[in-house]
Protein backbone atom coordinates (compact mmCIF):
# COMPACT_ATOMS: atom_id res chain seq x y z
CA UNK A 1 0.00 0.00 0.00
CA UNK A 2 0.71 3.88 -0.70
CA UNK A 3 2.65 4.76 2.80
CA UNK A 4 2.92 8.80 2.67
CA UNK A 5 4.58 10.66 5.60
CA UNK A 6 3.70 7.08 7.50
CA UNK A 7 -0.55 7.43 6.68
CA UNK A 8 -1.18 4.42 4.16
CA UNK A 9 -3.37 5.56 1.60
CA UNK A 10 -5.00 2.34 -0.32
CA UNK A 11 -5.92 4.51 -3.86
CA UNK A 12 -2.98 5.67 -6.44
CA UNK A 13 -5.05 8.04 -7.76
CA UNK A 14 -4.70 12.10 -6.01
CA UNK A 15 -7.50 14.26 -7.83
CA UNK A 16 -7.32 17.81 -7.98
CA UNK A 17 -10.90 19.89 -7.27
CA UNK A 18 -10.60 22.47 -9.52
CA UNK A 19 -12.30 23.51 -12.81
CA UNK A 20 -15.57 21.06 -12.43
CA UNK A 21 -18.49 22.07 -14.46
CA UNK A 22 -20.48 21.52 -10.74
CA UNK A 23 -19.73 20.61 -7.28
CA UNK A 24 -22.26 17.44 -8.13
CA UNK A 25 -20.23 16.59 -10.88
CA UNK A 26 -16.98 16.65 -8.65
CA UNK A 27 -18.79 14.93 -6.19
CA UNK A 28 -19.89 11.63 -8.24
CA UNK A 29 -16.14 12.27 -10.42
CA UNK A 30 -14.47 11.77 -6.55
CA UNK A 31 -16.80 8.96 -5.48
CA UNK A 32 -16.08 6.82 -9.02
CA UNK A 33 -12.50 7.17 -8.73
CA UNK A 34 -12.26 5.96 -5.43
CA UNK A 35 -9.09 8.26 -4.80
CA UNK A 36 -8.17 9.22 -0.70
CA UNK A 37 -6.92 12.03 -1.55
CA UNK A 38 -7.94 15.41 -3.07
CA UNK A 39 -6.27 18.47 -3.05
CA UNK A 40 -7.64 22.07 -2.70
CA UNK A 41 -6.09 25.65 -3.89
CA UNK A 42 -6.44 27.61 -0.90
CA UNK A 43 -5.55 30.84 -2.89
CA UNK A 44 -8.25 30.16 -5.77
CA UNK A 45 -11.21 29.34 -3.67
CA UNK A 46 -11.05 32.05 -1.32
CA UNK A 47 -9.93 35.23 -3.80
CA UNK A 48 -11.62 33.39 -6.81
CA UNK A 49 -14.93 35.35 -6.38
CA UNK A 50 -16.81 32.08 -4.95
CA UNK A 51 -17.08 31.95 -1.21
CA UNK A 52 -13.99 29.90 -0.39
CA UNK A 53 -15.40 28.63 3.47
CA UNK A 54 -18.60 26.94 1.48
CA UNK A 55 -16.69 25.43 -1.19
CA UNK A 56 -14.32 23.90 1.60
CA UNK A 57 -17.42 22.71 3.72
CA UNK A 58 -18.12 20.97 0.64
CA UNK A 59 -14.98 19.40 0.06
CA UNK A 60 -14.88 18.31 3.69
CA UNK A 61 -18.26 16.64 3.57
CA UNK A 62 -16.93 14.01 1.07
CA UNK A 63 -15.25 12.60 4.14
CA UNK A 64 -12.11 12.07 1.80
CA UNK A 65 -8.74 13.45 2.94
CA UNK A 66 -7.34 16.86 1.87
CA UNK A 67 -3.88 17.75 0.53
CA UNK A 68 -4.31 21.61 0.58
CA UNK A 69 -2.23 23.54 -2.05
CA UNK A 70 -0.61 26.67 -2.50
CA UNK A 71 -1.47 27.07 -6.32
CA UNK A 72 -1.24 30.56 -7.39
CA UNK A 73 1.43 31.15 -5.41
CA UNK A 74 4.69 33.54 -6.34
CA UNK A 75 7.45 33.48 -3.69
CA UNK A 76 8.59 31.47 -0.74
CA UNK A 77 7.33 33.48 1.53
CA UNK A 78 3.63 33.46 0.43
CA UNK A 79 3.57 30.05 -0.08
CA UNK A 80 4.69 29.67 3.76
CA UNK A 81 1.87 32.28 4.70
CA UNK A 82 -1.02 30.09 2.66
CA UNK A 83 0.21 27.26 4.12
CA UNK A 84 0.08 28.04 7.10
CA UNK A 85 -3.76 29.42 6.31
CA UNK A 86 -4.21 25.57 5.05
CA UNK A 87 -3.23 24.20 8.30
CA UNK A 88 -5.98 26.09 10.08
CA UNK A 89 -8.45 25.58 7.66
CA UNK A 90 -7.63 21.56 7.15
CA UNK A 91 -6.48 20.97 10.39
CA UNK A 92 -3.86 19.10 8.63
CA UNK A 93 0.08 19.14 8.50
CA UNK A 94 -0.03 18.44 5.00
CA UNK A 95 1.16 20.53 1.70
CA UNK A 96 1.58 20.37 -1.43
CA UNK A 97 3.63 23.39 -2.21
CA UNK A 98 3.59 24.88 -5.67
CA UNK A 99 5.45 27.93 -6.17
CA UNK A 100 5.05 29.31 -9.72
CA UNK A 101 8.41 30.58 -11.45
CA UNK A 102 7.01 31.39 -14.93
CA UNK A 103 3.37 32.95 -15.72
CA UNK A 104 3.60 31.08 -19.23
CA UNK A 105 4.77 28.12 -18.77
CA UNK A 106 3.37 27.51 -14.88
CA UNK A 107 6.81 25.97 -14.01
CA UNK A 108 7.66 25.94 -10.38
CA UNK A 109 10.55 27.98 -8.96
CA UNK A 110 12.60 25.60 -7.59
CA UNK A 111 14.85 28.11 -5.51
CA UNK A 112 11.64 29.32 -3.93
CA UNK A 113 10.54 25.99 -3.41
CA UNK A 114 13.34 24.54 -1.39
CA UNK A 115 13.65 27.91 0.82
CA UNK A 116 9.72 27.38 1.33
CA UNK A 117 10.02 23.30 2.03
CA UNK A 118 12.79 23.98 4.49
CA UNK A 119 10.84 26.71 6.53
CA UNK A 120 7.41 24.45 6.71
CA UNK A 121 9.31 21.29 7.14
CA UNK A 122 10.98 23.39 10.49
CA UNK A 123 7.40 24.25 11.25
CA UNK A 124 6.18 20.66 11.24
CA UNK A 125 4.03 20.36 7.97
CA UNK A 126 4.31 17.21 5.92
CA UNK A 127 5.41 18.98 2.30
CA UNK A 128 4.05 17.32 -1.02
CA UNK A 129 6.62 19.69 -3.32
CA UNK A 130 5.26 20.43 -6.83
CA UNK A 131 8.64 20.24 -9.04
CA UNK A 132 10.80 19.38 -11.64
CA UNK A 133 12.25 16.47 -12.92
CA UNK A 134 15.78 17.85 -11.85
CA UNK A 135 17.61 15.05 -9.89
CA UNK A 136 19.62 18.05 -8.03
CA UNK A 137 16.38 19.76 -7.24
CA UNK A 138 15.35 16.89 -5.79
CA UNK A 139 18.27 16.49 -3.65
CA UNK A 140 17.94 19.38 -2.51
CA UNK A 141 14.37 18.75 -1.75
CA UNK A 142 14.81 15.89 0.14
CA UNK A 143 17.63 17.61 2.33
CA UNK A 144 14.64 20.54 3.05
CA UNK A 145 12.83 18.15 4.53
CA UNK A 146 10.65 16.22 2.38
CA UNK A 147 9.67 12.85 2.45
CA UNK A 148 7.61 12.84 -1.06
CA UNK A 149 9.08 14.14 -4.10
CA UNK A 150 6.16 15.60 -6.74
CA UNK A 151 7.21 15.97 -10.46
CA UNK A 152 5.75 16.75 -13.34
CA UNK A 153 5.43 15.26 -16.47
CA UNK A 154 4.40 18.60 -18.47
CA UNK A 155 3.14 21.87 -17.16
CA UNK A 156 0.41 22.13 -16.07
CA UNK A 157 -3.11 22.10 -17.49
CA UNK A 158 -1.47 20.75 -20.90
CA UNK A 159 -2.76 17.51 -21.15
CA UNK A 160 0.39 16.65 -23.00
CA UNK A 161 1.30 13.66 -21.15
CA UNK A 162 5.08 12.48 -20.18
CA UNK A 163 7.40 14.68 -22.12
CA UNK A 164 10.54 13.46 -20.95
CA UNK A 165 10.73 9.90 -20.06
CA UNK A 166 14.17 9.41 -19.75
CA UNK A 167 14.13 11.70 -17.08
CA UNK A 168 11.19 10.35 -15.05
CA UNK A 169 13.49 7.03 -15.58
CA UNK A 170 16.04 8.40 -13.81
CA UNK A 171 14.59 9.73 -11.20
CA UNK A 172 13.22 6.15 -10.48
CA UNK A 173 16.23 4.87 -10.63
CA UNK A 174 17.92 7.44 -8.34
CA UNK A 175 15.16 7.71 -5.23
CA UNK A 176 13.99 3.85 -5.42
CA UNK A 177 12.69 4.50 -1.64
CA UNK A 178 11.07 7.82 -1.86
CA UNK A 179 7.45 8.18 -2.70
CA UNK A 180 6.87 9.54 -6.12
CA UNK A 181 4.24 11.08 -7.42
CA UNK A 182 4.17 12.50 -11.00
CA UNK A 183 1.40 15.59 -10.85
CA UNK A 184 0.45 18.02 -13.55
CA UNK A 185 0.62 17.58 -17.63
CA UNK A 186 -1.03 14.16 -17.61
CA UNK A 187 -3.82 13.97 -20.63
CA UNK A 188 -5.03 10.43 -20.89
CA UNK A 189 -5.55 6.85 -18.73
CA UNK A 190 -2.91 5.51 -21.16
CA UNK A 191 -0.74 9.11 -19.69
CA UNK A 192 -1.31 7.29 -16.32
CA UNK A 193 -0.68 4.27 -16.81
CA UNK A 194 3.19 4.47 -18.70
CA UNK A 195 4.41 6.14 -15.62
CA UNK A 196 2.86 3.91 -12.99
CA UNK A 197 4.70 1.15 -15.51
CA UNK A 198 8.14 3.16 -14.81
CA UNK A 199 7.38 2.04 -11.23
CA UNK A 200 5.67 5.41 -9.85
CA UNK A 201 3.93 5.69 -6.78
CA UNK A 202 1.38 7.55 -8.13
CA UNK A 203 -0.72 9.83 -10.32
CA UNK A 204 -1.98 13.37 -9.41
CA UNK A 205 -4.23 14.97 -12.02
CA UNK A 206 -7.22 17.69 -12.11
CA UNK A 207 -7.65 19.31 -16.05
CA UNK A 208 -7.83 15.98 -17.76
CA UNK A 209 -11.00 14.63 -15.56
CA UNK A 210 -12.36 18.09 -14.77
CA UNK A 211 -12.44 19.07 -18.51
CA UNK A 212 -13.38 15.64 -19.92
CA UNK A 213 -16.91 15.16 -21.18
CA UNK A 214 -18.08 13.12 -18.80
CA UNK A 215 -15.66 13.70 -15.71
CA UNK A 216 -17.08 10.78 -13.56
CA UNK A 217 -16.67 8.27 -15.88
CA UNK A 218 -12.95 9.96 -16.87
CA UNK A 219 -12.39 9.31 -13.10
CA UNK A 220 -12.76 5.76 -13.29
CA UNK A 221 -11.19 5.10 -16.32
CA UNK A 222 -8.00 6.82 -14.56
CA UNK A 223 -8.64 4.91 -11.69
CA UNK A 224 -8.40 1.53 -13.91
CA UNK A 225 -4.99 2.64 -15.84
CA UNK A 226 -3.86 3.75 -12.87
CA UNK A 227 -4.71 0.07 -11.44
CA UNK A 228 -3.34 -1.25 -14.14
CA UNK A 229 -0.02 0.29 -14.88
CA UNK A 230 0.59 -0.43 -11.05
CA UNK A 231 -0.05 -4.23 -11.71
CA UNK A 232 1.91 -4.57 -14.76
CA UNK A 233 5.14 -3.15 -12.92
CA UNK A 234 4.70 -5.73 -10.19
CA UNK A 235 4.32 -8.45 -12.41
CA UNK A 236 7.40 -7.62 -14.30
CA UNK A 237 7.89 -6.41 -18.10
CA UNK A 238 9.94 -7.47 -20.67
CA UNK A 239 12.09 -5.16 -22.05
CA UNK A 240 11.92 -4.41 -25.71
CA UNK A 241 14.37 -6.32 -28.01
CA UNK A 242 15.49 -5.22 -31.10
CA UNK A 243 15.44 -9.01 -33.27
CA UNK A 244 12.66 -11.03 -33.76
CA UNK A 245 11.64 -14.15 -31.43
CA UNK A 246 8.74 -16.34 -32.36
CA UNK A 247 6.56 -16.58 -29.79
CA UNK A 248 5.07 -20.50 -30.51
CA UNK A 249 8.78 -22.64 -30.44
CA UNK A 250 9.15 -24.51 -33.26
CA UNK A 251 10.56 -28.07 -32.86
CA UNK A 252 11.87 -29.78 -36.01
CA UNK A 253 11.38 -29.03 -39.51
CA UNK A 254 8.01 -29.02 -41.90
CA UNK A 255 8.52 -31.05 -44.95
CA UNK A 256 6.58 -30.21 -47.83
CA UNK A 257 6.15 -32.88 -50.73
C1 LIG B 1 -4.85 20.69 -8.93
C2 LIG B 1 -3.42 20.86 -8.90
O1 LIG B 1 -2.80 20.75 -7.90
C3 LIG B 1 -2.73 21.19 -10.17
O2 LIG B 1 -1.94 22.30 -9.97
C4 LIG B 1 -1.97 19.97 -10.54
O3 LIG B 1 -0.65 20.23 -10.70
C5 LIG B 1 -2.62 19.16 -11.60
O4 LIG B 1 -2.22 19.43 -12.90
P1 LIG B 1 -3.14 19.02 -14.13
O5 LIG B 1 -4.33 19.91 -14.07
O6 LIG B 1 -2.29 19.23 -15.35
O7 LIG B 1 -3.53 17.58 -13.96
Amino acid sequence: MLDLYGTPIESRLLLGTARYPSPIVLAEAVKRSGTGILTVSLRRETAGGRNGGAFFDMIRELGTRVLPNTAGCHGASEAVLTAKMAREVFQTNWIKLEVIGNHDTLQPDVFALVEAARILSGEGFEVFPYTTDDLVVAERLLEAGCKVLMPWCAPIGTAAGPLNLSALRSMRAHFPDIPLIVDAGIGRPSHAAIVMELGFDAVLLNTAVAGAGDPAAMAEAFAKAIDAGRQAFGAGMLEPRDMAVPSTPVIGKAVFA
